[in-house]
């Protein structure tokens, strides 16, 4: 009898089935198409405690009880699929984990069905891509205690490790570990789109080269702004494409893909009524990529009337640097507002600080930066919003400044900065005390009657104002 069942030998299944056959469990494997088994088995799985099956019921009944299937599949219809082909040959007590990026509604209806047949049911966020299911990903369970358990010390074992322990924690109840890895993913959108604001004006107003572009982000990734996306950004600039010898990011189609868990982050934003301007404007950001006809003929119709501007270069790129360590801030701070507003709406009980912990390592936004929000967030016993805090004020006022310098640059330049600018209008927003919504509220009233509140007397009020 086996361990564990790995179901679905894509990219990640593969790797992850791997994983834990490094750690000494023997797994069961399972995919929809045979083909992929066989060559899985024929080339990395060879000689390795990985056991194949070519039908269901043979790949459950391989599995020790109570059984632990985990599906690494397209997200959506086919885990639904899969389930109803899983249930016939399961027993009370087994366990489906999910380790795909599913929607977190999906899950909690999942858990639901499941529950009624008394089939355990765990959404587990997974981060790192391909190398990080190898080598240790980031896991961010969520489900019952009760679930968790069965699966916790293979979890742990397969999981990144980092100075602050292992990067894999129960995060939650009910649908929190999809809803946590939805999150990582929308603010992974803000961080991708900020890096590649700074590349648009290192590229376009000083006119560097990729390779001097690269050499900055190498220096950068020493200091505080070091994580796992500067430091790809670094070593993919410096790939070169052999038929032509030119670095290859600049022969990429300029047109950015989606799967959908940004655009699920900023629509539960806008449905729990959490601001998150910044994650919002990641999704934007993308889909206007795709406008790449109209893009290049709009480009044609307008003239751009450059600057005559002496650039003090080095200044520039350290202005740039404060700036991208401002903008993650924010971005972090929108994201955790939201995780903890959602925590409390759906009864996920999430600490953000185990969150942040398991982020250090194995994910794809793990960053230096992660300890500086989790020591904010142990600060205070309210952690919704990373603002309420000294510190933060602190350092983004001290960041504030470079932040202005180069949207105006940008601007003066005709770049687009749709994170750095909504960072800093959020920033501003937030710490306004005055903001111009009585104007608003006016309006509202005179054409809709909608009445509003005054600042002098308490009550609701409705005008006529002609
Ligand atoms: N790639 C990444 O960096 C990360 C991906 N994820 C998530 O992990 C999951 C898997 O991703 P990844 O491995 O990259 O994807 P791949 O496209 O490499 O693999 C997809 C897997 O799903 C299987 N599959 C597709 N349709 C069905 C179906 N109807 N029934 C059963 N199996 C099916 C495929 O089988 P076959 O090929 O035979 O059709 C294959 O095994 C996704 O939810 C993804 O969002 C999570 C974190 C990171
Ligand atoms: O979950 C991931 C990383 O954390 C996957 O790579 C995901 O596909 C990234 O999202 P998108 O494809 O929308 O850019």
């Amino acid at each position: 009898m086996n361990d564990i069942g790995l179901l679905g030998l894509g990219v990640m299944g593969q790797s992850l089935a791997l994983n834990i056959a490094n750690k000494g469990y023997n797994v069961s494997v399972f995919n929809i198409t045979s083909d992929l088994t066989r060559t899985f088995m024929e080339t990395r799985a060879k000689d390795r405690n990985i056991f194949p099956f070519y039908d269901i019921k043979s790949f459950v009944e391989s599995l020790s009880k109570p059984r632990k299937i985990f599906l690494m599949i397209v997200a959506g219809q086919p885990v639904d699929e899969m389930i109803q082909k899983l249930i016939p040959y399961l027993d009370k007590g087994d366990l489906i984990i999910d380790g795909g990026n599913s929607y977190y509604k999906d899950t909690t209806r999942r858990l639901k069905e499941l529950k009624e047949k008394g089939i355990l049911y765990l959404g587990v966020g997974v981060s790192g891509g391909e190398s990080g299911a190898l080598n240790g990903p980031s896991l961010m369970p969520g489900g019952t205690i009760e679930a968790y358990d069965l699966v916790k010390d293979i979890l742990l074992k397969i999981s990144a490790q980092t100075e602050s322990g292992p990067c894999c924690a129960y995060v939650g109840n009910d649908s929190a570990g999809h809803f946590v890895k939805m999150l990582h993913n929308g603010i992974e959108y803000g961080m991708m789109q900020a890096i590649s604001e700074v590349y648009d004006i290192l590229r376009k107003v000083l006119k560097l080269s990729t390779n001097e572009i690269a050499e900055i982000f190498e220096e950068w990734n020493r200091g505080e702004l070091n994580s796992f996306l500067i430091e790809i950004s670094h070593k993919l600039m410096r790939h070169i494409d052999k038929s032509t010898g030119k670095p290859t990011l600049e022969l990429i189609l300029d047109k950015a893909g989606q799967k959908g868990t940004g655009k699920w982050t900023a629509e539960a934003a806008l449905e729990l009524g959490i601001p998150t301007p910044s994650l919002n404007a990641a999704v934007e950001g993308r889909i206007i990529t795709f406008f790449k006809e109209d893009r290049t003929k709009l480009s044609r119709k307008i003239q751009k009337k450059y600057p005559d501007l002496t650039l003090d270069k080095e200044k520039i790129i350290e202005e740039l640097k404060n700036a991208l360590l401002f903008s993650n801030f924010i971005l972090f701070s929108q994201g955790l507002w939201l995780m903890s507003e959602a925590s409390k709406v759906y009864g996920y009980n999430i600490r953000i600080s185990d969150v942040l912990k398991i982020w250090k390592g194995g994910c794809i936004i793990r960053a230096k930066m992660l300890d500086f929000y989790r020591e904010i967030v142990d600060e205070k016993d309210d952690n919704s919003n990373l603002l309420n805090n000294e510190k933060s004020i602190k350092f983004l006022m001290e960041k504030i400044e470079s932040v202005k310098y180069i949207t105006n640059v940008a601007r003066e330049y005709y770049i687009p900065m749709l994170i750095h600018n909504t960072a800093l209008d959020y920033f501003l927003s937030m710490t306004e005390e005055n903001l111009p919504a009585n104007l608003i509220q006016a309006q509202r009233d005179f054409f809709g009657a909608h009445t509003y509140s005054r600042i002098d007397m308490e009550g609701t009020f409705h005008t006529i104002w002609e």
